[in-house]
């Protein structure tokens, strides 16, 4: 079976975090692992309050994974603060895997910050260049390129910003802008479209999760980037389609396996 190691925070809630990353990498059929960063209590509403996990903690989860187990692929999320981020980077040079996903997290839908302001130049410096593909949202991007996207044509040059920061490629979720949620991809040499349809919900806790996991789960089983970024988009669609009013808040999208199913029969 292939593997999936997710390096991210931990959501009590379950929606977001290191628990949508492991359902994500259940429901496409690789084994997930995990490598906790910090550990937020947070539910569909706030982040009450998040406790970093220790540098050298991290740092053994790391070396107890890669020392004994194949990965297949990587996906990255929260990172918290400049330390994590360093100590991340240096062990995943170390170990080189062949697949990256890295997802920039930066701030929760309630607004608090999950990555540090003083990590963001350690992230950019550090974590982009090994990445296989980065994933950021629209005001992630913004922050990341120093630019305003609004239209379709800053998404294109803010892809283009972004790839100069050295991943292999760049995926612009297009969720956060007006109009149908349509993500691009540059991976250097040309622009591909995946486009969605928007479901009118609340409940999108956790979809940047889901969505950087489900193409991390597409490239530990040796798809292509444009495949597994394909199939990611249609489980994302599908998990907000059918996604869960748990909670007051952003209640989180489903993973629930049956669905998956289903919808790949349907295809056939
Ligand atoms: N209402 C929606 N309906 C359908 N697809 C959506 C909707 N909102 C976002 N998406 C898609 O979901 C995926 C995740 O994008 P999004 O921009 O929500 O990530 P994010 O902001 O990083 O999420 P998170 O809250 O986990 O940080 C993208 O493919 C995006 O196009
Ligand atoms: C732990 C964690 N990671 C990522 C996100 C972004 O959705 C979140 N809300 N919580």
């Amino acid at each position: 079976m292939k593997t999936a190691l997710t390096i991210a925070g931990s959501d009590s809630g379950g929606g977001a975090g290191i628990q949508a990353d492991l359902k994500t990498f259940s429901a496409n059929g690789v084994f997930g692992m995990s490598v906790i960063t910090a550990i937020t209590a947070q539910n569909t509403v706030e982040v009450r309050s998040v406790q970093d996990i220790e540098i050298n903690i991290i740092k053994d989860q790391i070396e107890a994974v890669f020392d004994d187990i194949q990965v297949d692929a990587v996906k990255i999320g929260m990172l918290s603060s400049s330390e994590t981020v360093k100590i991340v980077a240096d062990r995943l040079n170390h170990y080189s895997p062949k697949v990256i996903v890295l997802d920039p997290v930066m701030v929760s839908k309630g607004g608090h910050h999950l990555l540090k302001e003083q990590a963001i130049e350690a992230l950019k410096a550090k974590m982009l260049p090994l990445a296989t593909v980065i994933t950021p949202n629209i005001p992630e991007a913004e922050v990341l390129s120093g630019m305003t996207i609004r239209t379709v044509e800053d998404m294109e040059q803010a892809c283009k910003k972004l790839y100069e920061l050295g991943p292999k490629a760049v995926l612009l979720k297009g969720g956060h802008l007006e109009g149908e949620p349509n993500d691009l991809l540059w991976d250097g040499q040309s622009f591909n479209w995946f486009n969605g349809r928007r479901v009118e919900t609340k409940n999108t806790h956790g979809t940047g999760c889901t969505l950087s996991s489900a193409i991390a789960a597409g490239l530990a089983k040796g798809e292509e980037l444009i495949e597994a970024i394909q199939s990611a988009k249609n489980y994302i669609s599908i998990a907000i389609e059918h996604s869960l009013a748990l909670g007051h808040g952003h209640g989180p999208t489903n993973h629930f396996y049956e669905l998956y199913n289903k919808a790949r029969m349907e295809e056939r």
